[in-house]
C-alpha cells in the first residue's frame, strides 16, 4: 500500500500532524500505532491518570538501566501506549516554558525556533478561554482550563505561604510573567482531557484520506538502493510483518525513547553500534539517541491539622460526593490535576532565570513500588510539595537492547551526573523547607512526614534526593534539532541530516528541555513541523 505520508506514533505529535497532513485532502495520510483506541472513558476522565499509570494495556511501563547517582535504582518511565500516546495518560499541566528554553534552541544552530518564532504556534494550537491576545490563542484545538478558583482550598494557604516570604506571584504560567507561586492551567475541555488524540485525530477520522493502523508496531525504515532515500516503513501486525510505501515522506513520532531505537534498528546510528548488532549501516549518525534529558523530581510529605483531598479520596463517602459532582457539573478535584499549585522560582540570588518548579498537590500519595498496586492516598489528612531543577543539565542515552523490535530499548538518562544537577537538588531542598517555614503553611502542619526533621544538612538532603527521587515523565532530546551532524540528528525543518524523505516530529528533537512540563513543547513541535513538512510538499 502507498501513501503521501506515513506516520510512526499516534502520540501527541502524531496525532496533531494526521489532522494537520489530512486537512486539505490533498495528500493521503498513513498513521500507524503500536497501542489500541483511547476508547475507554478513563482517558477522558483526568483522575483516569492514576488507573494508567501503571497499565501494561496502554503503558509501555519502561524503566531505566540502574542509575548511578541514584543508588543503582531502576528509575520507572512510564510512556503511553495508545492513541494519544502519553499525551492519554499525562496529568494535562499545561506550561510552555521560558522564553529563553527557546531561545537556546535557535542559538544551536536553529534559527526560526526562538521563542519569538514559536509563540504563533503556541497560539494556534490552543483554544483558551480568554481567546486572542499577545500571549494565547482563542480558537485552536486543545483546549486550556486554568484551574484557579476551583483548587482546593488548602492550595491559597501555599499561596498565602508565598506571598508572605515575598515571592512573586505568576497569575498565568503561559503568559508575560513566568516566574512566581500560582496555579496550573490544564488541557482540558468541560472536565474532560483534552488531548490530540481527542482534539485532533477523532474529528479528523471520517476522512478518507486518513488511515490509521492499531496494533501495529514499527519495525524500522525502509530505504531505497542509494541508502540516501526513506521510501516507506515495515510493521508487525498481529504477529504478520506488512511493509508500506510513502510517496512523499516517513515521518517518526515514536517519542524520545522509541524514536532513535527505530532509527538504530533500521541502520541510522552511530556505526559502532550498529557493528555490535550486526545491522547493516544505512547513515552513521553518532547523536542518535544521545542527548537525552528528563526533570527529576522528589516530594516532601506533610501531616495537616485540617481536611485535605486525602480525607475526600479515602471514603467511599468522600469519592461518591466527588463522583456525583463530577457527574453533574463536571468540575471538582476529579475535573482536575492532582498538581494544582506550584510555580516557578530562583534558588539562590545567582539565577539569572527561575531554576526550580514546585508541586503543592492537596493531597499526599505514595509511588508503590509494585507495579500491580494502585496509587492511593496516605491514611491522614496530608498534602505534598515537590520540585525538580529546570534545566538539569546531566545528559544520558537510549540504545537498542538487540536487534528484535519488540525489545524495549535501554534507557539510561545518567541523572545527577553534574555538579550543577547536584547543587540545585539542594538549592531546591531548601526551598521547600523555607516554603514550609512561611507562617500560614507553618499554621496548617502538623509535621513533616517525610523527609522529617531528622533530614537536616546538605548532604542528607542530597541523599534524601538519591534515595526517593523518580522521573516527572519528561524524557527528550534523544534526536536533537541541530546543524551539526556529530552533535545532532535532524536539521531545523526536522529533516534526519543526510537522508531524504525522513523527518522526526516529537519530544525527542528538543535540543535541550524545556524549563516546565514538555506536553506543550511537544504539540508545539508538532504544530510548526506540520507547517513545515506542508511547505515542502
Ligand atoms: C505519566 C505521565 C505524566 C505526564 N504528565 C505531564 C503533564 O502533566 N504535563 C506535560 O506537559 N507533560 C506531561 N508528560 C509528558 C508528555 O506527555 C510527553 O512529553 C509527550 O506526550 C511526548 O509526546 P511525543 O509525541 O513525543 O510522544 P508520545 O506522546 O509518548 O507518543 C509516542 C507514540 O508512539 C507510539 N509508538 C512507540 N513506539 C512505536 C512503534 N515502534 N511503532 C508504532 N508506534 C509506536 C507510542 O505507543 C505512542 O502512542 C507526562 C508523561 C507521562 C508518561
Amino acid at each position: 500500500m502507498t501513501y503521501d505520508y506515513i506516520i510512526a506514533g499516534a502520540g501527541a505529535a502524531g496525532c496533531v500532524l494526521a489532522n494537520r497532513l489530512s486537512a486539505s485532502g490533498q495528500y493521503t495520510v498513513l498513521l500507524l500505532e503500536a497501542g489500541g483506541k483511547d476508547s475507554s472513558l478513563w482517558f477522558k476522565i483526568p483522575v483516569g491518570f492514576a488507573k494508567m499509570y501503571y497499565n501494561p494495556t496502554f503503558n509501555w511501563m519502561y524503566y531505566s538501566q540502574p542509575q548511578k547517582q541514584l543508588g543503582n535504582r531502576e528509575i520507572y518511565a512510564p510512556r503511553g501506549k495508545v492513541q494519544g500516546g502519553s499525551g492519554s495518560i499525562n496529568a494535562m499541566i499545561y506550561v510552555r516554558g521560558q522564553a529563553h528554553d527557546f531561545n537556546d534552541w535557535a542559538a544551536n544552530g536553529n534559527d526560526g525556533w526562538g521563542f519569538k518564532d514559536v509563540l504563533p504556534y503556541f497560539r494556534k494550537l490552543e483554544n483558551h478561554p480568554l481567546g486572542d491576545s499577545e500571549y494565547h490563542g482563542g480558537s485552536g484545538p486543545i483546549s486550556i482550563t486554568p484551574m484557579a478558583g476551583q483548587t482546593h482550598p488548602i492550595c491559597d494557604v501555599f499561596l498565602k505561604g508565598c506571598d508572605e516570604l515575598g515571592y512573586p506571584r505568576s497569575d498565568d504560567f503561559n503568559g508575560p510573567k513566568f516566574e512566581g507561586a500560582g496555579i496550573y492551567d490544564v488541557n482540558t475541555r468541560n472536565g474532560q482531557r483534552s488531548s490530540s488524540s481527542f482534539a485532533h485525530l477523532h474529528p479528523a477520522l471520517s476522512r478518507p484520506n486518513l488511515t490509521v493502523e492499531h496494533y501495529a508496531l514499527v519495525d524500522r525504515v525502509l530505504f531505497d538502493e542509494s541508502q540516501q532515500r526513506a521510501t516507506g516503513i515495515s510493521i508487525t501486525q498481529h504477529g504478520v510483518a506488512r511493509t508500506f510505501t510513502a510517496r512523499k515522506e516517513v515521518i517518526l513520532c515514536a517519542g524520545a525513547v522509541d524514536t532513535p531505537k527505530i532509527l538504530q534498528l533500521s541502520g541510522v546510528a552511530d556505526r559502532a553500534l550498529l557493528a555490535k548488532h550486526q545491522i547493516p549501516v544505512v547513515k552513521h549518525l553518532p547523536a542518535v539517541g544521545q542527548n537525552l534529558q528528563d526533570h527529576l523530581c522528589v516530594s516532601y510529605y506533610y501531616k495537616a491539622n485540617i481536611p485535605t483531598l486525602n480525607d475526600e479520596l479515602s471514603s467511599l463517602f468522600g469519592q461518591f460526593k466527588l463522583g456525583v459532582k463530577y457527574l453533574l457539573t463536571r468540575k471538582g478535584a476529579l475535573a482536575m490535576s492532582v498538581n494544582q499549585a506550584g510555580g516557578f522560582f530562583r534558588g539562590n540570588a545567582e539565577q539569572s532565570h527561575p531554576n526550580l518548579q514546585l508541586y503543592f498537590n492537596p493531597l499526599s500519595y505514595q509511588i508503590p513500588k509494585n507495579n500491580k498496586a494502585s496509587l492511593k492516598p496516605e491514611p491522614y489528612s496530608g498534602f505534598l510539595l515537590c520540585f525538580n531543577p529546570c534545566r538539569p543539565t546531566s545528559r544520558g542515552h537510549i540504545e537498542i537492547a538487540s536487534k528484535n523490535p519488540r525489545d524495549a530499548a535501554l534507557i539510561d538518562p545518567n541523572y545527577l551526573s553534574t555538579q550543577k544537577d547536584i547543587d540545585e537538588v539542594i538549592q531546591g531542598s531548601r526551598l521547600m523547607r523555607k516554603i514550609m517555614g512561611a507562617p500560614s503553611l507553618k499554621g496548617i502542619t502538623v509535621d513533616e512526614v517525610l523527609p522529617g526533621p531528622a533530614v537536616e544538612t546538605d548532604e542528607q538532603m542530597l541523599q534524601y534526593f538519591r534515595d526517593n527521587c523518580g522521573s516527572i515523565y519528561h524524557l527528550c532530546g534523544s534526536c536533537a534539532m541541530g546543524a551539526d551532524e556529530q552533535s545532532s540528528v535532524v536539521d531545523k525543518r526536522l529533516k534526519v541530516h543526510g537522508l531524504d524523505g525522513l523527518r522526526i516530529v516529537d519530544a525527542s528533537i528538543f535540543p535541550n528541555v524545556t524549563s516546565g512540563n514538555t506536553h506543550a513543547a511537544v504539540l508545539m513541535v508538532a504544530e510548526k513541523g506540520a507547517d513545515l513538512i506542508l511547505q515542502d510538499a
